[in-house]
């Protein structure tokens, strides 16, 4: 569009296209003096996206000028943050080389390449690679804020749910990968890949992880590594010099926890609500978690709860210990108030963005683990809390090394100096008592001086031309000892300067920049000496979040009176007085209700008007089980709950829209997946199944759905739906039970009870509620009229029976037809297709 590199550019554009040649898919923040200037097409963009004044500058000799805009550079990420998050790739290019020392054209290159998944110093960031190979996808997740690397192999859904799981903001996979329903989803940016990147990522990780089989990793093949190396070389490559501490991947499963999928995340809602809203999910109801370590723990477990007993009761024996000693709550709670995220501090400091602050706040972190680990060692009793603080590293030296080098509050600059404690380096110390007491010294020499050479009236003076000099007067001048350097003569006397005072001179007007030039070097010398310990500060993180995580089970146990469930083997739930958390947090006088599933009974219909509580109440049940798996204690009055290995929840219409199927396609689709992948020892809760399409086709779905549950898979499964018809399986099938939520109705009037009961429900109330809802009476009295009329169905019925009808008479009309005399045997044939067509549309029709 403009100007294309030749040689009449001026020289810095020449450089510039240089430079955007490679990086052609970043905007190049090429940087000039105090500001990051963007040109061309990357100033259109910026303009638009950042409200930056677009200007121009001429291109070189003869040529138009060209559109450029900038940002200061102190104030860069703020702008760079915006860009990346609209999913822009940030190209950082900086001057190598002091402009006043430069020969030519300042030396420039990229340092950096900021993009969505790889912006550290964002907790949200996150980076995520597909791999697919022999029909196996390979998949990786890099979280390089908090040093998550995980990877494994799946079937095509896998693959979809690991990406749902992780929620990387971005994706790296080759460009045939179908990604279009992530993109829907999850707003994942996508960037392509090549075979050679895949090739030479594997062989970049095994290099620098030391790693010559996949085993040494724990993976039993190598494909899922193919899916870090392409991860691994990207963060390098983007990265550069500020590439964070990328620990050994380690393999994900599922294994030994409780499967829930993307789904059942949403419509249990336990994440976010569906509007979106945190404070109204499972998440938000339950979490007092104070460390953020302890928080993305907490999300984990929501969505990987432990599928294995022995580990569920080691949680709640811990939960139990922190719930009775109220005071080693409050200490634990105390410690980690305020407790840095160890594992943000890691990537920051390996990564090369950390200011002396970050430092700072390592130290108080080290402060920190080091008390919660002797408060755990000295009054914890439980097996998890004592193995929780074993683990936690020793971090004292480190502690004290931060703290004996750096002041309490250093700036957030390092170059700016004021960061150094005295002390630390006597040349630091000489150069700041030089700056400050730059006029004593100076005085002190002119005293000794005069001492000296016995010339009282010597003077030190300064000028700019001159700087510092000795003045003599001309009658003393041979008193002046042979050392004195000439410097001036004046018609008064004479101006002289000596060694020492050069070397004096030198230090007052160099110790400002040679103090920040040393504190910086002091700071990089600490920086390298934190390094070292950094692997031991990453495996603290963990501990201390798990410690995070026990106490806000406990802390929520404490404030709202949960109690302790009893986990078992047999697939049963018993559950005495449940309330759903999220609703009763929300809901005046919330009713209580109760579950009790065995083998002779796990399947629960349950009926009752709208807005009776069935979605609530069923909700509740697989909310309470989820909770009772990650070793939560629980809302109700006591719990008796089988282990379960997986939640399959149908409830709501979830992303129809953005995926572009219908809502029932959508509903298929979804019952589908769980009818396939559950077993007895799952938890399936359906809403409604079946509603989005024909009461006919609908019924005769969800009853078939149950049969198939009941006879195939044999899990505990509870079924919310206002078709009366399904509650006839009660009599035809073995471990159905009918329930339904009361109401008390008093003449024109309903009350909902919100309470279970067994057996079916009367009626559905569907007009009621429309009135309740405001629906204009007209409708309302208009809806009445009809519903004491022949129902909907049966006039569908009667036109289906006439179709019959028709289709018979044509039939026999057409063997009638036939002349056996003229047809052929191909006339035969044909005839014999479209008979038997028409005999198929009469079974269908009739459901023979
Ligand atoms: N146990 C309960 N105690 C008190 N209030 C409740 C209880 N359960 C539900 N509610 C209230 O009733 C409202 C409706 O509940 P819910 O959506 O579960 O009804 P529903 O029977 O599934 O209705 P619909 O068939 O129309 O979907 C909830 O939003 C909540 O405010």
């Amino acid at each position: 569009m403009w100007s294309t590199p030749s040689d009449d550019l001026t020289p810095m554009l020449a450089q510039y296209h240089a430079l955007k040649q490679q990086y052609s898919d970043c905007l190049l923040f090429f940087r000039l003096g105090d500001f990051y200037e963007l040109f061309y097409e990357d100033a259109q963009i910026g303009s638009k996206e950042l409200g930056l004044v677009l200007t121009s500058r001429p291109a070189g000799k003869g040529k138009e000028r060209i559109p450029m805009c900038g940002v200061p550079y102190h104030s860069a990420s703020s702008y760079i943050s915006r860009l990346v998050s609209k999913g822009y790739k940030v190209a950082l290019c900086e001057q190598l080389e002091d402009a006043s020392q430069a020969k030519g054209i300042v030396r420039r290159d990229v340092i950096r390449v900021i993009t969505p998944g790889t912006y550290f110093e964002k907790e949200v960031c996150g980076v995520a690679a597909v791999y697919v190979k022999n029909k196996k996808h390979h998949c990786a997740y890099l979280n390089p804020s908090t040093g998550e690397f995980v990877a494994g192999s799946f079937s095509s859904e896998g693959a979809q749910e690991f990406l749902l799981k992780f929620s990387p903001k971005e994706l790296l996979v080759l460009p045939n990968y179908p990604t279009e329903k992530l993109q829907k989803i999850l707003k994942v940016f996508i960037n392509p890949i090549k075979e050679e990147d895949v090739e030479e990522g594997y062989r970049l990780l095994k290099e620098d992880m030391g790693v010559y089989h996949p085993t040494a990793l724990g993976f039993e093949e190598e494909g899922p590594l193919y899916a870090c190396g392409v991860l691994y070389r990207y963060l390098k490559i983007t990265q550069k010099g500020f590439m964070p501490l990328v620990g050994r991947p380690k393999p994900y499963s599922d294994e030994g926890y409780v499967r829930i999928d993307y789904r059942t995340r949403r419509g249990l809602e336990l994440i976010e609500s569906y509007e979106g809203r945190e404070d109204l999910s499972l998440l938000g109801v339950i979490d007092r978690t104070l460390t953020s370590m302890g928080r993305r723990l907490l999300r984990f477990y929501l969505l990987h709860p432990f599928g294995k007993r022995e580990k569920i009761l080691k949680v709640q024996e811990a939960v139990e210990e922190l719930l009775k000693d109220r005071e080693l709550l409050k200490d634990v709670r105390e410690v980690l108030e305020g407790m840095p995220d160890l594992e943000r501090l890691v990537s920051r400091i390996s990564g090369n963005v950390a200011t002396p602050r970050d430092l700072v706040l390592l130290k108080k972190a080290a402060e920190k683990v080091s008390k919660l680990k002797a408060l755990l060692m000295e009054r914890a009793k439980s097996q998890l809390l004592r193995e929780l603080a074993e683990k936690m590293e020793d971090l004292e030296d480190l502690r004290r090394d931060i703290d004996n080098t750096l002041v309490e509050d250093p700036p957030l600059h390092v170059k700016e100096g004021g960061l150094i404690k005295e002390g630390v380096n006597p040349t630091l110390d000489e150069l700041r008592s030089i700056k400050e007491k730059g006029e004593q010294i100076l005085r002190e020499y002119e005293d000794r001086l005069r001492r000296e050479t016995g010339i009282n009236s010597l003077k030190i003076g300064f000028n700019k031309v001159m700087g510092y000099y000795i003045e003599v007067t001309k009658p003393n001048l041979r008193f002046v000892p042979s050392y004195f350097k000439r410097r001036q003569t004046l018609s008064s006397g004479e101006r002289f300067t000596t060694q020492e005072l050069e070397t004096l001179e030198e230090k007052l007007l160099s110790a400002d920049v040679r103090i920040k030039e040393l504190e910086y070097q002091l700071f990089l010398q600490l920086r390298e000496r934190v390094l070292e310990k950094l692997p031991a500060v990453s495996s603290t993180a963990s501990p201390v979040a798990h410690v995070d995580y026990l106490q806000s089970l406990a802390y929520v146990a404490l404030q709202k009176g949960w109690i302790k469930p009893q986990m078992v083997e047999e697939p049963v739930l018993h559950i005495e007085e449940g309330r759903h958390p999220v609703v009763e947090a929300y809901v005046k006088d919330f009713v209580p209700n109760d579950t009790h599933m065995d083998e002779s009974s796990f399947v629960y219909i349950i009926t009752g008007p709208n807005m009776a509580g069935k979605s609530s109440y069923i909700r509740q049940v697989a909310l309470l089980t989820l909770l009772a798996h990650m070793g939560s204690f629980l809302p109700c009055r006591s719990a008796r709950i089988g282990i379960v290995s997986s939640i399959h929840a149908r409830v709501g219409s979830g992303d129809v829209l953005a995926l572009g199927i219908s809502t029932f396609m959508n509903e298929m689709l979804e019952v589908a997946g769980i009818l396939s992948s559950a077993d007895r020892r799952s938890l399936i809760v359906l809403d409604e199944v079946g509603r989005g399409t024909s009461t006919h086709d609908g019924i005769a779905i969800s009853k078939a759905i149950v049969e198939y549950i009941v006879r195939k898979i044999g899990a505990r499964t509870l079924v919310a739906t206002h078709y009366t018809e399904l509650t006839e399986l009660e009599d035809k099938l073995p471990h159905v039970v009918n329930y339904h939520m009361a109401v008390s109705r008093d003449g024109s009037q309903i009350k909902f009870l919100y309470r279970l009961r067994r057996g079916k429900a009367e009626a559905s109330l569907g007009i009621y509620v429309a009135k309740m809802a405001g629906l204009p009476q007209e409708v309302v009295n208009r809806a009445q009229e009809l519903l004491s009329e022949p129902i909907l169905e049966k006039v569908y019925e009667k036109s289906q029976e006439e179709e019959a009808k028709r289709l018979t008479e044509e039939i026999l009309r057409l063997i009638e037809g036939i002349d056996i005399a003229t047809t052929t045997p191909l006339d035969a044939l044909i005839t014999l297709a479209r008979l038997k067509e028409m005999v198929k549309n009469i079974r269908y029709t009739h459901k023979w």
